[in-house]
C-alpha cells in the first residue's frame, strides 16, 4: 500500500522528530535520498551535467545538498538561484563541494543531462509566480527531470495545478507520499514516485493507493456454492442501448460471480441470453415497475443499475426499485443521470450505495462544471461522498474512491487506452460482482478499478517485447481473468 498525508500532518510529524534529533538531520536524510536516486538515474555520475533549480525555501536547500553530493562525485553541477535568497548552510556546502552558481537567473544554454527541480515543495501556494514559472517554461525538452518532494507548481495536498508546473520523470518524495502525487492533474506531472524514508511517525493517511500485492479479491473455498459466492443482479440496457447490458453482464460473469441475474426488456434479454447463456434472465414489463418486480427476478446480494438503461420513467422506476431493496446497489451511467434528478434523498437507505460517475456525470450530480470537477478531483469526490452518503468512484485518468470517514483510495493501474466506449460498463459489472461477494463498498470499488486497469494493460500490452495496441471494452472484459491471476 502507498500512503499519502497532507502537508499539515507532514509538518506536525516533522516538528515532533526535529525536537528529538540534531538540527538538519531530516534535511540530510532527505537530500541524501534524493542524491541516491539521481545517481541511479544518471548511471555514471562523473562528468555528467546537472542543473539545479533552487527556490528560496527548504526545498531548494534539499536540492543544493543533493547537488553538492553529486558534485563531490565528479558531476558538473550548476545551480540557478531563483528565489531572493537561498539556504545559507546548504549553499556553502554546495560551493565547497565544487558546485557552481549560474551568473544569470535564466536556464543556461549548455547541454544538461539531469535537472533537479527544487523551486518549491510542500511550501508552495497557488500558481507558480515569476521568475519560477519562466524557468519551468525554459527547461530543455529532452533533459531528464527529477522533482524534489513535489513537482513545483503541483499543489501537494490536492494535485491541483493552477499554472505552470514541472513535468518530472521521477519525483523523490520524503517521509510519505503527498496526495497531489496520486491525484490528477498533479499525478501526471510526478512521473515515477520514489519514497525516501526519513523516519517520520505519521497518523492515518489521507489518500492511499493499493499495489497489486495488496489485492484480496474473493476466492471460492470448499464451503462455497453459487449462492454463497455472490449473486449479482444487473439492470441494464433499453431501447436505445443494448451493448452496455452485454458488457456489464459479461464482466460480472468473468469476475467470478456465483450467478448473474439479468432483467430488462425482451429484446435486450434475448441479446444477453444469446451471448451469455450462463446468465439467468427475466423479462420485465415496459412500464409500472417497482420493488415487487425485482423480487420476481430472484434473490441477489447486490444490484448494478444503470448501464444503457435510458433516462425515461421506466429507468427511474428501476433505479428506485433497486434502491428500495436491502442489498448494496451500484448506480452507474444512465442510472446516475436519473439520480441527479432524484437528488441525494433517494439514497436514504440502510444498505451501501456505490456511485461510479465520470467527470461529466459527477458534474450533473453536484450541479458543478465538468472542467472544475477535473481540475479539483479530490475535493469533488469527497464532496459527492458526503452529499450522497455513498461510496463514490470518480472515473478518469486517475480513478478515486471516496467514502465518508475513510482515506480516499487512488487507483494507479489505469491506462489511457481505457478511454474507449463501453469500458465503464465493464467496470460496473466487475464492481457489482465484488460487492455481491460481500466486499465492503469502498474496497469493492477500488479493487474493481485496480483489476479493470490491470485487465486493460494486459489487453493493450500482450507482448512486453513490442509496443501497445488499441483495445476495446470487449478486450478488457476478456482480460479480467488474467488480471485476477496477478493478484496474490
Ligand atoms: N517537512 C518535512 O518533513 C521535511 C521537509 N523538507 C523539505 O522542505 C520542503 C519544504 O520547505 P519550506 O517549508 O521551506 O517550503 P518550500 O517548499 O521550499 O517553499 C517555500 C518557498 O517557496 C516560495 N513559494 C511558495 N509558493 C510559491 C509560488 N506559488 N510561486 C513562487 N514561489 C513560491 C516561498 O516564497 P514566499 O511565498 O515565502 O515568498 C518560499 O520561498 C519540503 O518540500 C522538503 O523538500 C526536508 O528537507 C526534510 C523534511
Ligand atoms: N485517460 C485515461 N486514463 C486512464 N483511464 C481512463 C482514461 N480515460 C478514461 N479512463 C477509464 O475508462 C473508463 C471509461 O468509462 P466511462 O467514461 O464510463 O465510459 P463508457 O460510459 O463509454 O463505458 C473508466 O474506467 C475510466 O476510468
Ligand atoms: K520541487
Amino acid at each position: 500500500m502507498r500512503y499519502a498525508h497532507t502537508v499539515e500532518k507532514v509538518r506536525a510529524a516533522e516538528g515532533a522528530q526535529m525536537a528529538l534529533l540534531p538540527e538538519g538531520t531530516l534535511m540530510r536524510r532527505a537530500s541524501t535520498g534524493l542524491a541516491t536516486v539521481c545517481a541511479r538515474l544518471l548511471g555514471r555520475v562523473y562528468a555528467t551535467r546537472v542543473l539545479l533549480l533552487v527556490g528560496g525555501g527548504d526545498n531548494g536547500a534539499d536540492t543544493l545538498y543533493a547537488g553538492g553530493e553529486l558534485a563531490r562525485r565528479g558531476a558538473r553541477v550548476t545551480a540557478v538561484l531563483a528565489g531572493s535568497g537561498a539556504h545559507e548552510a546548504a549553499l556553502a556546502f554546495f560551493r565547497a563541494a565544487g558546485g557552481r552558481v549560474a551568473d544569470g537567473a535564466g536556464v543556461p544554454e549548455s547541454e544538461i543531462d539531469l535537472v533537479i527541480d527544487g523551486l518549491v515543495g510542500i511550501g508552495g501556494r497557488g500558481a507558480l509566480r515569476e521568475p519560477y514559472a519562466a524557468l519551468v517554461r525554459a527547461l530543455p525538452p529532452h533533459a531528464a527531470v527529477i522533482a524534489c518532494d513535489v513537482p513545483s507548481g503541483v499543489d501537494a495536498d490536492t494535485g491541483e495545478v493552477g499554472g505552470e508546473a514541472v513535468s518530472a520523470d521521477v519525483t523523490v518524495t520524503f517521509g510519505t507520499l503527498k496526495p497531489g502525487l496520486l491525484v490528477d492533474p498533479g499525478a501526471s506531472f510526478a512521473g515515477l514516485v520514489e519514497l525516501v524514508d526519513i523516519g517520520l511517525d505519521l497518523p492515518e493517511a489521507d489518500v492511499v493507493a493499493a499495489t497489486t500485492a495488496d489485492l484480496r479479491p474473493p476466492r471460492p473455498t470448499v464451503e462455497s456454492d453459487k449462492y454463497r459466492r455472490g449473486v449479482v443482479g444487473v439492470l441494464a440496457g433499453g431501447d436505445s442501448y443494448t451493448g452496455a447490458a452485454v458488457l456489464a453482464v459479461g464482466s460480472a460473469l468473468h469476475a467470478g460471480a456465483g450467478m448473474v441475474r439479468f432483467a430488462s426488456t425482451e429484446g435486450v434479454v434475448d441479446l444477453v441470453r444469446q451471448r451469455w447463456p450462463e446468465a439467468v434472465t427475466t423479462v420485465l414489463d415496459a412500464t409500472g415497475l417497482d420493488r415487487a418486480d425485482l423480487d420476481r427476478v430472484g434473490r441477489v446480494q447486490a444490484w448494478v443499475a444503470g448501464p444503457g438503461l435510458g433516462t425515461d420513467a421506466r429507468a427511474r422506476d428501476l433505479v428506485l426499485a433497486a434502491l428500495a431493496t436491502d442489498v448494496p446497489v451500484l448506480v452507474d451511467a444512465d442510472g446516475l443521470t436519473v439520480l441527479a434528478e432524484l437528488g441525494p434523498g433517494a439514497l436514504d437507505r440502510a444498505a451501501p450505495t456505490v456511485l461510479t460517475p465520470h467527470a461529466g456525470e459527477l458534474a450533473r450530480l453536484l450541479g458543478a462544471e465538468r472542467s472544475d470537477i477535473e481540475a479539483r478531483r479530490l475535493h469533488h469526490v469527497r464532496l459527492a461522498a458526503e452529499t450522497f452518503a455513498a461510496t463514490v468512484l470518480l472515473k478518469g485518468s486517475t480513478t478515486l474512491v471516496a467514502t465518508r470517514g475513510e482515506p480516499v483510495r487512488a487507483n494507479l493501474t489505469g491506462t489511457p487506452w481505457l478511454a474507449a466506449a463501453g469500458t465503464g460498463d465493464v467496470l460496473s459489472g466487475l464492481a457489482g460482482t465484488l460487492l455481491s461477494a460481500g466486499m465492503p463498498p469502498a474496497e469493492a470499488a477500488a479493487t474493481a478499478a485496480h483489476l479493470h486497469g490491470l485487465a486493460a494493460r494486459i489487453a493493450a500490452h500482450p507482448d512486453p517485447r513490442s509496443g501497445p495496441n488499441p483495445i476495446t471494452a470487449w478486450d478488457v472484459l476478456t482480460a479480467i481473468p488474467a488480471a485476477f491471476r496477478q493478484a496474490p
